[in-house]
């Protein structure tokens, strides 16, 4: 059993704090080459410092795609670690976008590789797909129990292609992705001030009021900024659930880069509308 709090307790602890914007740790090639950096592992590492130092002490979470990462191999996958233990070691939670899901044997290592408190990548959440079927995520369920971590699960992806899948409706009537909302609801009973186990739901979608989105858990909301939303679409998206909303902004902060005022600027401005759209 853990020592250090549930994940969606100290998620609560930072939103409150610091207000919710989750800054994506994304360092697409172009944004290397726009921050005069090198395609390669030395521009990765200069990128992920600067914005880690940047913003380590303004916003509650930070969100390496670990994608960016493991194109460059070993070399890739040794940065991201130190960038997770450089996020960790300022204070802010990491949530790792890794996206991992596989049957539940195969999804037992993938959880020790992010979750297990002594592993290289341990971060303090991390993205899964439930498309293997929800049950198939259990190993990482009870391993981010024991270790105090979080998950979030893809439920409504901000991406136009997901609804063929999150939205095709069950025997039972209900869509797949009510249906994770449902399961995450579950996990969630009963914790305070909120559970650890979270939902991937997209700021894009527009109208969400025929599905439950309270899941006395976080609601990670990817898409504003580059991919088109915005802070004021927020309370129509998420309605009455818009208290447990954690926005994720990547490309629209990265972009401002490499200088550090710059980088703190535009995540200042984003954390003040999502204030503003929050509290209107
Ligand atoms: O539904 C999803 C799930 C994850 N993402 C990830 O979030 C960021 C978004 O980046 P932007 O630059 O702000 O568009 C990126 O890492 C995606 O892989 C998502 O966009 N949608």
């Amino acid at each position: 059993m853990s020592t250090v709090s549930p994940f969606g307790t100290r998620l609560r602890a930072a939103m409150d704090a610091r207000g919710p914007l989750c800054v994506g740790i994304d360092p697409h090639a172009a944004l290397l080459a726009r921050w005069g950096l090198g395609d390669d592992v030395a521009g990765l590492e200069r990128f992920s410092r600067t914005v880690v130092d940047a913003l380590a002490d303004q916003v509650a979470v930070f969100k390496p795609q670990a994608a960016f990462f493991e194109r460059f191999g070993s070399r890739g996958i040794a940065v991201l670690e130190r960038t997770v233990a450089d996020a960790r070691a300022a204070g802010t939670l990491v949530l790792m976008d890794a996206k991992r899901g596989d049957i539940g044997s195969t999804m037992a290592a993938y959880a020790e590789t992010f979750l297990r408190p002594d592993a290289p990548l341990f971060s303090d959440a991390l993205t899964v797909s439930p498309y293997l079927g929800y049950g198939s995520l259990r190993p990482a369920v009870e391993l981010a129990r024991e270790s105090g971590a979080g998950l979030f699960v893809l439920a409504l992806t901000s991406n136009p292609e997901g609804g063929e899948v999150q939205r095709a409706v069950r025997e039972d009537g209900r869509s797949v992705g009510a249906t994770m909302l449902a399961h995450l609801a579950e996990e969630n009973a009963g914790a305070a001030p909120m559970g650890s186990f979270g939902a991937v739901v997209g700021a894009t979608l527009g109208d969400l009021s025929s599905f439950d989105l309270e899941i006395n858990g976080p609601l990670l909301a990817p898409g504003i900024g580059a991919q088109g939303a915005t802070a004021a679409d927020l309370p129509k998206v998420f309605g009455a659930a818009v208290g447990n909303v954690v926005p994720n902004v990547s490309r629209g902060v990265l972009g401002h880069g490499p200088d550090a005022s710059a980088l703190r600027a535009a995540a200042a401005a984003f954390a003040d509308e999502i204030r503003a759209a929050v509290a209107g």
